[in-house]
């Protein structure tokens, strides 16, 4: 924890690093190949990759190269959940006969293993591993000045091509008294330092189940205010209950179809008016309801580059903007906000304006996990499609022996299959879904039939036999229908007279000498 023991600031503290910036201009006074704005995940991918294929790339970052996912999203929030699920597991373990007594929290032991977590991370998406692979950082906040030219902190930079990465930031609404009552955002979290006693969550989505839980599991009393129908939206009605009923295993009161009306500040915290006649009390307030794109300080229009209504960057399938010379990845794109697309669009961009080529991005199979217990992972096509040429098929998990071992049944695995019998869809609910849905997502990406994913023997007992499940339902049912129930029917009777021939025939010729 050495980081903690020096002064911000000073000499070689991390933050003083971060800050050393490499002068803006190359050593001939030539424009940059690329200028890459922005240290998150797709800038940190971007420059790396644009740096490999031999282009003179700068990135500049304004706070801390790393990003939303290693600072204050992806990172913390799953080591917080580790935390979390591992109180749920020793509270859940007498069902399996194993006694561990009273559970106790330590939050700021918690906390400190959550910022352990980032500092482990740290080096691998730092100034010094970009300066290594060839990549000059400078730390500033840039602003466009026209097509091909801008301001880092005021100092004029010019490049002869520029990718834009300056990710998204969380979205307070204006709801009243809301802001007088220092909400908290994934933003701000992670700096607590006690738990919440009462901790109210605006926003059922990724972030406000998984947050939602995972202070429920560490002792908060936890209250989720989803304005929607449901709890994650986006994901089908089924994976949606299942979860639900998680959460209030846990203790959490999920108030769905409800908006916030107005904050009170009380003494010792806030009471909250729901537009249900609800009144709930709480210690904090997380705000969750989305994010919003990082294009305002940027003087875009400068640059000719073009925004969407809601503020994001307009691209094209290859991640060009409105100004052919401007690219474009991640969360700023208004493609789902996740650390991967980020990752695999930074790279996708950054060779596409390096290279010259027009490689376009795949939107179709891009996967999305909750990692709530039980997380949800799913692509592609929901369940609930309302195209009557898709069919699904499901494996509940209780039909999985891993599952039944481990007694946890709340779960399943369904996929989705067009008209023609392509895998266009998947959903997995339970223990690794992530992982599970992987196999999925391969054969989805790379064209593989499902019937290849039944002839691929799956190891038993892993999670992964509910997809061989899923894959096998839908090879008997193919073969059950006519055609092919007919002609198995006539090869199987052919080939039992064909062997009784062989057997009569054996038995009529005397034995050999
Ligand atoms: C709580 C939480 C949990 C999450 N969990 C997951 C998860 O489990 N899995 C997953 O895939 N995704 C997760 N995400 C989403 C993921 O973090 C983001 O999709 C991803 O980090 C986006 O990367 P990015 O590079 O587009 O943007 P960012 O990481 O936001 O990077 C943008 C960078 O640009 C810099 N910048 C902005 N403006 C300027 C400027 N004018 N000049 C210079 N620099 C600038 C910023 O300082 C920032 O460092 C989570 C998000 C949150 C909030
Ligand atoms: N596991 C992961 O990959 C992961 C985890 C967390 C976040 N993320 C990414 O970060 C993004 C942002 O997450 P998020 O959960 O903040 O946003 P979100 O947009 O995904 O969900 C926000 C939720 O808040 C609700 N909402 C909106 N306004 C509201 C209001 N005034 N009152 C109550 N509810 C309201 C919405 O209906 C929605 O259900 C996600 O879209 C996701 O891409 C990913």
């Amino acid at each position: 924890m050495t980081a903690t023991t020096r002064t911000p600031g000073s000499p070689g503290s991390p933050e003083a690093a971060a800050r050393r910036s490499d002068p803006l201009t190359t050593p001939d006074g030539a424009p940059w190949d690329l200028l890459v704005v922005g240290g998150g995940t797709a800038g940190l991918v971007a420059a790396h990759t644009a740096a490999g294929f031999g282009a003179r790339t700068l990135l500049v970052e304004r706070h801390r190269t790393g990003g939303d996912c290693l600072w204050t999203g992806c990172v913390p929030s799953k080591a917080l959940l580790a935390a979390a699920h591992a109180a749920a597991a020793a509270r859940q373990a007498p069902r399996l006969g194993v006694h561990v007594g009273d559970v106790r929290v330590d939050f700021a032991e918690v906390m400190r293993h959550v910022h352990a977590t980032i500092e482990r991370i740290e080096p691998v998406d730092s100034p010094e591993r970009l300066r290594g692979a060839g990549v000059a950082v400078a730390h500033g906040s840039v602003v466009m000045t026209g097509p091909q030219s801008a301001v880092v902190d005021g100092e004029p930079v010019r490049f002869a091509q520029a990718l834009l990465a300056t990710g998204s930031s969380p979205s307070v609404p204006g709801i009243p008294g809301l802001a007088d009552s220092d909400p908290l955002t994934s933003d701000d979290v992670w700096d607590l330092t006690e738990l919440p006693g009462r901790l109210l969550v605006l926003g059922g989505g990724p972030i406000g189940c998984e947050l939602g839980q995972a202070f429920a599991r560490l002792g908060s009393r936890v209250d989720i205010v989803e304005a929607g129908p449901r709890i994650l939206g986006p994901e089908d009605a089924h994976a949606a209950a299942l979860v639900r009923a998680s959460l209030r295993a846990d203790g959490v009161e999920l108030h769905e179809d409800v908006s916030l009306e107005r904050v009170e500040g009380v003494p010792g915290g806030v009471t909250a008016h729901l537009s249900d006649g609800t009144r709930l009390q709480a210690d904090r307030v997380l705000v969750a309801v989305g994010r919003a794109p990082g294009t305002r300080d940027l003087d875009l229009a400068a640059a000719g580059v073009e925004l969407t209504e809601r503020g994001h960057v307009v691209v094209d399938g290859a991640l060009r903007t409105t100004n052919p010379r401007i690219w474009a990845a991640g969360d700023l794109t208004g493609h789902p906000a996740f650390t991967h697309v980020a990752g695999m669009h930074g790279s996708l961009a950054a060779s596409n304006a390096v290279l010259g080529l027009r490689r376009k991005v795949r939107l179709d199979t891009v996967p999305r996990v909750t990692y709530t217990q039980p997380e949800v992972a799913s692509f592609g096509v929901g369940t609930e499609s309302d195209d009557p040429s898709h069919t699904v098929h499901r494996v509940d998990a209780g039909e999985v022996d891993r599952a039944v071992a481990e007694d946890d049944t709340d779960g399943e695995v369904a996929v989705v299959l067009d008209g023609r019998g392509r895998l266009v869809g998947a959903r997995v609910v339970g223990p690794r879904a992530g992982e599970v849905l992987a196999e999925l997502t391969l054969a989805a990406q790379a064209g593989v039939s499902l019937r290849t994913v039944a002839g691929t023997i799956h190891p038993y007992p892993a999670w992964s036999d509910g997809v061989s499940k899923a894959a096998l339902s839908r090879t008997r049912e193919e073969l059950a229908k006519p055609v092919p129930a007919t002609v198995t029917r006539v090869l199987a009777r052919g080939r039992r007279r064909w062997v009784q021939h062989r057997a009569s025939a054996a038995a009529a010729t005397p034995p050999a000498r």
